[in-house]
């Protein structure tokens, strides 16, 4: 690999944010070239207003304006009577002074007009958000009947999106719907200040504050290879100023995916890709999304240009969508190939999947130089792309083949994330006619495999290219580069150790949370946080056990299953011990979709067990979210799991989990000590059922004999700070390695 770590090159550090204020010299001073008559001249103003001095062709005049409180705001009466001026008549007449003190006059009201406007529109500003506040704040007592958190971004002015606007809709039909239209109403405003740049939140509980942070503006007729300047704009509201937690590190960052909760999920990914950038634009930093639009969704409005790519000796348009939401830019690609795939979207036969992939990619980098968010493109200045997946690892070598190495996009970086690396964009080796490159970097993509021979792999090539890589969780990190963990790709992996890590994922803390879930508010299903769990999920067990027409016990305890239905999540451990469970006189509710001869698993293990056993076959976000918050148990038997996000759910509602010790379960869910009272659940140590029964058996004695040991499982899991700001952290000082990397 050519890359290696140099001492920071470049690319200057973001310079501190400059603040507006009433008295900020850049107010005080006007270069002459904006007066007629004065085109070598240049002249100063005194913090009052007055006139301080005239410079022209290295002589110093000094005088005082006239006093004007009109014009000037001074009120000296001293002014007055120092009217007169030391004049050199061979130098400037008479004439010419009045008429630049009368130009600079006009300067100084239109200044002091625009001062006044933006005071007005502060006030009017924090009436319009204490308004908010309190609506907000009396909406969610009547929620809940306690105090809500202070929203995390507020409204600034009237420059607010008609993009943002209308109910969200979920990919299958139900996810996030509410949630959304909440979001949107109470947080998502887009704002543009005087200077038309893009705005991000501030960290949380921080009330009557925002910034502007402006990323480097494309210009389509020149420059497009030079960095920028990059400006910061912290406005200062209600007097008070903190600056944004990334502080000079303040990125343009663009997650690239292919898909993004809620509007399309499939899994995890989809959740990574709707939750990560929302803690990073608390942190300070601009942030896009970029991500297939599969369908009609509510909230993105058309924006910018279409654009067309060549994808395989085809000609494609791409139209861009556009919604800004709790201080992110979701920018959506419409095309034909995308909306086809509404239904399935990684179906398809592999050629198919594979174009879509490219087009995805090539427009996505383009995204910057063309989609005006807010009104001002990102510009390809202090930009990081994140990629995610195979299905985005093109993107780090097209940055790399067509802008990079032609000069453009220079100071552009891209890291890529392992979600999964089962799943590699593996095919023959004429794909690489597909993925339309220069031959220096096909063999990127050579791969030999044992198996297949010698192969083409997307994966591989990304990895390669990218200037930073990223996994899930730290477990995971380490498995990737053994023979068994990295599927084919560990010496790659092991050969990019030191671009390589972990961090472990976060969970969208208002999206799974039990005290604001929205789907607990119906059904007989309540919100219930740790003070209210003795009653509140009780109360979810019951509704769960109704709704799924199994038998209404408090004292049974239920066992849950969300996931995927393929080979890794060892659903069929669960089958091999369903003799076992369903002589523990508990309750298993699974819930998945995918591999069809494992959705019939499903389907034959409640046939046979009707009075113990559901197998919910299908996707539904409403029942993943219900199992969570009713089941007491949540068992996750994966034979590898990168991060898993479920066990996290899980132990934000007091459910207790039981997990295979590998990859990021084995990170998350430390081992129950009944001596000490430590621990968050139970592992086990190899994917085999009866490693899985000893571990179950040792959870029920517990549920059932040990109620305080439970009771403190519980409250351990649902007391922990799973969010995603700890992680956002981490992915900065990642960004922060990536720029600063040649
Ligand atoms: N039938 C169904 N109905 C409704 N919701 C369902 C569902 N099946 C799954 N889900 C939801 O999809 C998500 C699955 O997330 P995971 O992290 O467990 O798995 P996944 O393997 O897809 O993700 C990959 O990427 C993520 C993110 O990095 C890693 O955590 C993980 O280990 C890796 O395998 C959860 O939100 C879950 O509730």
């Amino acid at each position: 690999m050519a890359s290696s770590l140099r001492p920071q090159p470049q690319p200057p550090l973001p310079q501190p944010p400059p603040r507006i204020s009433r008295h900020s010299s850049r107010f005080l001073q006007t270069p002459a070239s904006t007066h007629t008559n004065m085109k070598s001249c240049k002249i100063y103003y005194r913090r009052d207003g007055g006139l301080l001095s005239l410079i022209k062709r290295g002589t110093v005049k000094t005088f005082q304006a006239k006093n004007d409180s009109s014009s000037s705001g001074g009120n000296s009466s001293d002014d007055a009577k120092n009217e007169d001026i030391t004049s050199n008549d061979d130098l400037v007449t008479n004439n010419t002074l009045r008429a630049t003190i009368l130009k600079s006059k006009k300067v100084l009201a239109m200044q002091q007009d625009i001062l006044r406007q933006i005071v007005e529109r502060k006030k009017l500003n924090s009436a319009l958000m204490d308004d908010a506040l309190i609506k907000q704040q009396d909406a969610l007592k009547d929620q809940d009947g306690s105090s809500p958190p202070l929203p995390v971004t507020v409204a600034d002015d009237d420059y607010s999106n008609a993009d943002d606007g209308g109910s969200g809709s979920g990919f299958d039909g139900q996810s996030g719907s509410g949630i959304h239209e909440k979001e949107v109403n109470t947080h998502a405003m887009y704002t543009k200040p005087p200077s038309a740049v893009s705005q991000a939140p501030l960290p949380p509980l921080v009330p009557g504050m925002y910034q502007t942070n402006t990323g480097a503006q494309y210009s389509e007729n020149k420059n497009i290879n030079t960095r920028e300047q990059e400006q910061v704009v912290v406005v200062q509201d209600r007097n008070k100023q903190i600056p944004p937690l990334a502080g000079e590190n303040m990125m343009n960052v663009i997650i690239v995916s292919a898909e993004c909760a809620p509007w399309s999920k499939t899994g995890g990914l989809g959740d990574v890709a709707g939750a990560l950038p929302k803690a990073l634009a608390r942190r300070g930093h601009r942030v896009m999304v970029v991500v297939p639009r599969y369908a009609r969704y509510a909230e993105p409005k058309k924006i910018g240009e279409p654009r067309r790519y060549m994808v395989s000796g085809q000609d494609m348009e791409v139209a861009y969508y556009h919604a800004y939401i709790d201080g992110v830019d979701f920018v959506f690609l419409d095309s034909p190939v995308f909306r086809h795939v509404e239904k399935s979207i990684y179906g398809g036969d592999r050629l198919e999947i594979l174009k879509r992939m490219i087009l995805l990619c090539k427009a996505a980098v383009e995204v910057p130089w063309y989609v005006p968010c807010g009104g001002v493109c990102y510009g390809d200045g202090n930009l990081v792309f994140i990629a995610n997946d195979w299905h985005t690892a093109l993107l780090p070598v097209y940055l790399k083949a067509y802008y990079r190495d032609k000069g453009l996009m220079i100071y552009a970086r891209s890291v890529i994330v392992i979600h999964n690396i089962a799943h590699q964009g593996r095919g023959p080796v004429d794909d690489l006619s597909l993925v339309d490159l220069p031959g220096e970097y096909l063999d990127l993509f050579k791969l030999y495999d044992p198996v297949g021979g010698d192969h083409c792999n997307i994966f591989a090539a990304g990895i390669k290219a990218a200037d930073q890589v990223l996994t899930v969780s730290h477990g995971y990190a380490w498995e990737l580069k053994t023979l068994e963990g990295g599927w084919g790709l560990h010496s790659i992996i092991n050969e990019n150790d030191w671009k390589f890590q972990g961090i472990v994922n976060g969970i969208d803390t208002t999206d799974w949370n039990p005290k604001l879930d929205v789907h607990l508010k119906s059904d007989g299903y309540t919100n219930y946080s740790l003070e209210t769990l003795a009653h509140g999920k009780p109360q979810c067990k019951a509704a769960l056990q109704r709704e799924l027409g199994l038998p209404v016990n408090p004292e049974i305890p239920i066992i849950g299953f969300i996931g995927r239905l393929d080979h890794q999540k060892g659903v069929d451990l669960i089958a091999d011990a369903m003799h076992w469970i369903v002589s523990q006189d508990v309750q298993l509710i699974m819930l998945g979709s995918g591999r069809p001869d494992l959705e019939d698993t499903l389907r034959r293990m409640e046939s046979q067990h009707h009075n113990r056993v559901r197998g919910w076959v299908g996707f539904s976000v409403k029942m993943a979210h219900r199992i969570t918050a009713g089941a007491d148990i949540i068992l996750m038997p994966s034979r590898f799991e990168p991060c898993g996000l479920n066990q996290l759910y899980a132990m934000m509602y007091g459910t207790v989990p039981v997990v295979h010790a590998v990859g990021g379960l084995k990170d998350t869910v430390q081992q129950f000590d009944p001596y000490r009272d430590e621990g968050l659940g139970w592992t086990f140590d190899k994917a085999e059922a009866g490693r899985m029964i000893d571990a179950l058996g040792h959870c029920l004695n517990t549920y059932r004999n040990y109620k305080s040991s439970w009771e403190g499982l519980q409250g351990r899991g649902m007391m922990q700070d799973l969010s995603w700001d700890n992680a956002a952290k981490q992915y900065e000082d990642v960004l922060v390695a990536a720029k600063y990397q040649w």
